[in-house]
């Protein structure tokens, strides 16, 4: 929506916002692949523009889905090793826990906050549904980390 949507969040120097940049459904292309005034896709330019306008405190990080690692390297190289980024996508929407480490990860390794809900939520509906919901919570936790050292 704009600066003036999120200008009046910026107030609080010690909280942050997420930005949606490159979503992980496949109908975000209808928009975010449109090209802009650069002539890059939109998610590249909203990319660039939260990197070098918005985020002058450091309270910034952007949405970018885990569906598609070829956008998702493309946007930390735009916005470098500091801004955080939130990428659903793994478990019940099929992205690849390798790639989504290799394409998104900074220069230490982290950088990402990967969500994963159905996939964990729902991993049982018997009796036992916590204990799977828990054993599944920490196997993906376990596949970031194998990832991240790999
Ligand atoms: O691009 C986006 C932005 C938000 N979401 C939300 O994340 C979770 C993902 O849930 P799963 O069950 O792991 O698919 C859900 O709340 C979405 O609304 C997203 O998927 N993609």
């Amino acid at each position: 929506m704009g600066f003036d949507s999120i200008e009046p969040y910026l107030a609080w120097k010690d909280r942050g916002i997420i930005i949606l940049c490159r979503t992980s459904n496949p109908g975000g292309s209808d928009l975010q692949f449109v090209e802009s005034a650069s002539g890059e896709p939109l998610y590249l330019h909203v990319a660039s523009m939260v990197a070098e306008k918005w985020n002058t405190h450091g309270q910034c990080g952007l949405v970018v889905g885990a569906t598609f690692p070829e956008e998702l390297s493309k946007v930390r190289a735009r916005v470098g090793d500091a801004m955080p980024l939130l990428v659903p996508g793994i478990g019940a929407q099929g992205g690849d826990i390798e790639e989504t480490v290799t394409a998104g990860r900074n220069i230490a390794g982290t950088g990402m906050m990967i969500n994963s809900s159905r996939a964990i939520l729902y991993a049982s509906s018997d009796e036992n549904w916590k204990e799977e919901a828990a054993r599944v919570a920490r196997e993906t936790r376990d596949q970031i980390n194998q990832a991240r050292a790999g």
